[in-house]
C-alpha cells in the first residue's frame, strides 16, 4: 500500500501541490485525471522518488520511503513509465526488456512482451533505442518493459499520448490484462474515459490539490465541474459551476 500524507511541492516560488493526502491500495488499479497543469505529472515524480517534496510524508507498506533515492525506490518495487520515453543509445530493445525482467530471458519470452504491446516482435527485438524509433513505438517498448518488470506499484503518465486511434483499444486490454497479471497497484495519469472506464479508482488533481476520490460512477458526473483556476481560456467563457 501507497501512503502520501500532507505531501507539498513548490517550485519557482509556486505552490504546486498543497497537502495532498491519498492511499493507494494494494491491487488496485488507479486512474488520476484533471485539468492540464493540476499537479499530476509533479505528484507522479514525487511518488517515484524523481522530485522531493516540501513536506510531508510518503509510505510504501508502512515503511517511510520519503528521503530513499529513485534507485531504492525502483529497488523496493516502484516503476514509472515516463509521458516522453527515454532513449537509451547502444541498447537494442531486447536488452532493455531482459534488463526490466530482472533475469536472463529468452529472446522468444521477450518477444511476447513485444508481441503484448502490439509490436512485431521480430522487427523490434534488435533495434537500439534511439531516435529512429517513433514515439508511439518508444511508448510501447517502454509499456513492454515495465510489464516484464511486474512490480509493486507501476507509474503511467498518459500511456495513451502517441498511440494511435486503431490501437488504443489494444491499450486497454494490456492493461487489464496486465492489472490482472502482476499483482500489484497500477496508478495511471490519463485524460481518457476509456482508460477511466476500466479504474477500480479515479483521483481527480485540480489546482495542486486531490479534488475527488470515488469510483467513475461517483466521480465523473461532478468532474467538470472543478475549479479550473482560471476560467477563461482563449477568449471562451466555461460555465464552472
Ligand atoms: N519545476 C517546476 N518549476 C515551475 N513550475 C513547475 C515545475 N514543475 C511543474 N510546474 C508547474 O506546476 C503545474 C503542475 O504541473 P504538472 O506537470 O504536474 O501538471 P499535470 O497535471 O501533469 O498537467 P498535464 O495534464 O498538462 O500533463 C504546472 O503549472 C507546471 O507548469
Amino acid at each position: 500500500m501507497l501512503e502520501l500524507k500532507n505531501v507539498s511541492f513548490s517550485a519557482d516560488g509556486k505552490e504546486i501541490l498543497k497537502n495532498i493526502n491519498l492511499v493507494i491500495e494494494d491491487e488496485k488499479f488507479v486512474v488520476m485525471t484533471g485539468p492540464n497543469g493540476g499537479g499530476k505529472s509533479t505528484l507522479a515524480k514525487i511518488i517515484a522518488g524523481i522530485q522531493k517534496p516540501d513536506s510531508g510524508q510518503i509510505l510504501l507498506d508502512g515503511q517511510d520511503i520519503t528521503d530513499w533515492s529513485i534507485t531504492k525506490r525502483a529497488n523496493s518495487g516502484i516503476s514509472f513509465a515516463f509521458q516522453q520515453p527515454v532513449r537509451f543509445k547502444g541498447v537494442t530493445v531486447k536488452d532493455l526488456i531482459t534488463l526490466a525482467s530482472g533475469k536472463d530471458l529468452s529472446t522468444a519470452a521477450a518477444c511476447e512482451y513485444l508481441s503484448e504491446v502490439g509490436l512485431c516482435a521480430k522487427d523490434y527485438i534488435d533495434r537500439e533505442i534511439n531516435g529512429s524509433l517513433s514515439g508511439g513505438e518508444l511508448k510501447r517498448i517502454e509499456i513492454a518493459t515495465v510489464m516484464a518488470r511486474k512490480t509493486k506499484l507501476t507509474l503511467f503518465d498518459e500511456p495513451e499520448a502517441g498511440i494511435d486511434l486503431w490501437s488504443f483499444k489494444n491499450l486497454i486490454d494490456v492493461f487489464e490484462k496486465m492489472h490482472g497479471e502482476i499483482k500489484g497497484s497500477i496508478l495511471i495519469i490519463s485524460h481518457q474515459e476509456r482508460i477511466l472506464d476500466i479504474a477500480d479508482q479515479v483521483v481527480v488533481i485540480s489546482g495542486g490539490e486531490v479534488s475527488k476520490v470515488g469510483t467513475k460512477d461517483e466521480v465523473l458526473p461532478g468532474l467538470f465541474g472543478v475549479d479550473l483556476g482560471c476560467k477563461y481560456f482563449k477568449g471562451v467563457s466555461y460555465h464552472v459551476e
